[in-house]
């Protein structure tokens, strides 16, 4: 047979969906008090909440708003008004291009990135390279699910992950 990837195989065979959260009040409100108690304890003067197109934008703003911070997009290509910046990345099948709007973080500004998973971390690895093209400082990915067989969390260091459920 063809081969497949690792996370082919394990989105056929477990697939994570984060749509049963979303359908519960309480269970979305305990992931969101999960997120801000831990930013309230581990981050200080953050300046921005960045989520990932599409599904960071589900957790994001809910988590931004908590915090009293703003919320910025890093969208996938061809999606922004206004002049954008942007990074390619390999996919385990073709590539992948994610941007923002070039002053969407001012250099120096403290961020921490939001998505709903992470696999290989390709497309978060690729939003870090945007925020350091803008000069921003990353303090942070946040996730709900963490395949960890994929071993994301390696390719994103030196930067920290903090996951919620963990396969
Ligand atoms: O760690 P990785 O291997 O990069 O995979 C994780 C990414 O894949 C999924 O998004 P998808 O590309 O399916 O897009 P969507 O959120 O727009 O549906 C998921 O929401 C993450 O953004
Ligand atoms: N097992 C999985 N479930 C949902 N999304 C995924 N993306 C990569 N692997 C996945």
């Amino acid at each position: 047979r063809p081969h497949r990837s690792l996370s082919f195989d394990l989105i056929v065979l477990f697939p994570r969906d984060i749509c049963p959260i979303l359908k519960d009040p309480a269970a979305l409100t305990a992931v969101i008090d999960l997120f801000e108690d831990h930013v309230r304890k581990n981050h200080q003067q953050l300046d921005l909440i960045v989520g990932l197109d599409a599904r960071g934008f589900l957790f994001g703003p809910l988590l931004a708003q908590r915090l009293g911070l703003g919320f910025v997009l890093v969208r996938k290509k061809g999606k922004l008004p206004g002049t954008t910046v942007s990074v390619a990345y390999d996919l385990e099948y073709g590539k992948a291009e994610v941007e923002i709007q070039e002053d969407a973080v001012a250099p120096g500004q403290k961020v921490l990135l939001i998505d709903d998973l992470l696999a290989t971390g390709g497309t978060l690895h690729a939003a870090c390279e945007l925020m350091e093209k803008l000069q921003a400082q990353i303090a942070g990915c946040l996730v709900v699910i963490e395949l960890q067989e994929l071993k994301g969390a390696d390719k994103l260091k030196p930067h920290r992950v903090f996951s919620l459920l963990r396969y």
